[in-house]
């Protein structure tokens, strides 16, 4: 049986891929600090409370499961936070994933999974962004990621590796049972935001600038379902355990992009509340747009998103955010 070690998987993306992997019968141990994740997402028996640069931990762990592949989520992913302290994110990122890597090469594991993402590719000149595209991050935590890309392409190639980096969009949406969904302490991303102010927990939404170049002057991204990003990574693991995959980076979204303000009036016709917003400067670091081709990801590992309809992703969204509004081990029963 396949067995896989998935860091942070107590996180939000990390605990939906889980739940899609032990679906595919695989066997999965996470390890993760809970700096941000929590223990009630994690869907193995599995688990580990540790940081991914405890190098005896890793080691041990990889002995005792027979582990045979890693999934890399774990990671500070604020992309405010990291313009404000890059120290931390290269640190965290940087510094620690290449440890990890280290000591998970060394132990034997050939195949390794890699949460990458669209900040890397920093302000493009043209969209829908495609692989090969410059990469020239305009934030520490872009420019974090792509450090562990390059660690991974010179590793690998030294050790014989193979090895798939995972250019997400922007992650939303939850499972559609219910079970798990997005719960970050404090919370930045746009959408939980949006629908905490729907639940009344927050008085307002702010806008990040309403003076972009785009048809609503709000910043326009690409909102890729966590079900199907946890599907690409099933598919990524697949390809490796196939054999050396036809490229090692994929950008994964849906190649439709939606505006700030398209997110707050869909969020409004969805949970019938009344969202009240109000227009802030620009936070640091936002790329007016960020929209994906991924056509490569299709071709070569046949994924195709499902669930990523902006409705689907507000509705599955809602649902999780009603029942938990106030995130993990706080369930409100509605029933
Ligand atoms: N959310 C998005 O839209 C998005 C987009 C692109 C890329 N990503 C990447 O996907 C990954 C997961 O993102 P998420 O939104 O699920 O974030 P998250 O914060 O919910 O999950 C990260 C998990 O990693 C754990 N962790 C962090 N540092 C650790 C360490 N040193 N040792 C052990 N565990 C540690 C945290 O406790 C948490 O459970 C990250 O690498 C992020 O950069 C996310
Ligand atoms: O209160 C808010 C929060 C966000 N936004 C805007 O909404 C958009 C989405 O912002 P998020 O914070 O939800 O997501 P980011 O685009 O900043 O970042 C996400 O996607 C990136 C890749 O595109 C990274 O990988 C990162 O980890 C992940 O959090 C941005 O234009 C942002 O300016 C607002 O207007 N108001």
């Amino acid at each position: 049986m396949k067995s896989v070690l998935v860091t942070g998987g107590a996180g939000y993306i990390g605990s939906h891929t889980v739940l899609e992997l032990r679906k595919q019968n695989i066997n999965v141990v996470v390890l993760d600090n809970l700096s941000t994740g929590h223990r009630e997402a994690v869907q193995t028996p599995y688990f580990y409370k540790g940081d991914i640069a405890d190098d005896g931990l890793v080691r041990e762990i990889i002995h005792k499961h027979h582990i045979d592949a890693v999934i890399h989520f774990a990671a500070k992913s604020l992309v405010s936070e990291s313009v404000q302290k890059p120290e931390l994110y290269f640190r965290e990122n940087a510094m620690k994933s290449c440890s990890f890597f280290e000591n998970v090469i060394g132990e034997g594991i050939r195949r390794i999974v890699f949460s990458s993402t669209a900040a890397v590719y920093g302000s493009a000149h043209h969209q829908p962004i495609k692989e090969t595209d410059v990469l020239q991050p305009v934030n520490p935590y872009g420019e974090s990621k792509l450090m562990i890309e390059k660690v991974l392409q010179w590793m690998g190639k030294v050790h014989d590796v193979k090895w798939i980096a995972l250019r997400y969009f922007n992650a939303a949406g939850a499972s559609l049972d219910g079970r798990i969904g997005e719960d970050h302490e404090p919370e930045s991303h746009l959408l939980p935001l949006v629908l905490q102010a729907a639940l009344g927990k927050r008085e307002c939404v702010s806008i990040y600038g309403d003076d972009y170049p785009t048809h609503d002057g709000t910043c326009i991204r690409d909102y890729i379902h966590v079900l199907d990003l946890a599907q690409a990574h099933v598919l990524a693991l697949r390809a490796l355990y196939e054999g050396h995959p036809k490229q090692n980076v994929y950008n994964v979204g849906t190649g439709f992009g939606h505006s700030v303000k398209d997110i707050i009036d869909t969020s409004e016709r969805i949970t019938q509340r009344k969202i009240t917003r109000k227009v802030d400067q620009r936070r640091a670091g936002d790329p007016p747009v960020l929209v994906a081709d991924s056509q490569s990801l299709q071709e070569h590992l046949g994924w195709k998103p499902r669930y990523s309809d902006l409705r689907t992703i507000i509705q599955s969204a809602w649902e999780w955010h009603k029942a938990h509004p106030n995130g993990y081990g706080k369930t409100v029963d509605f029933t």
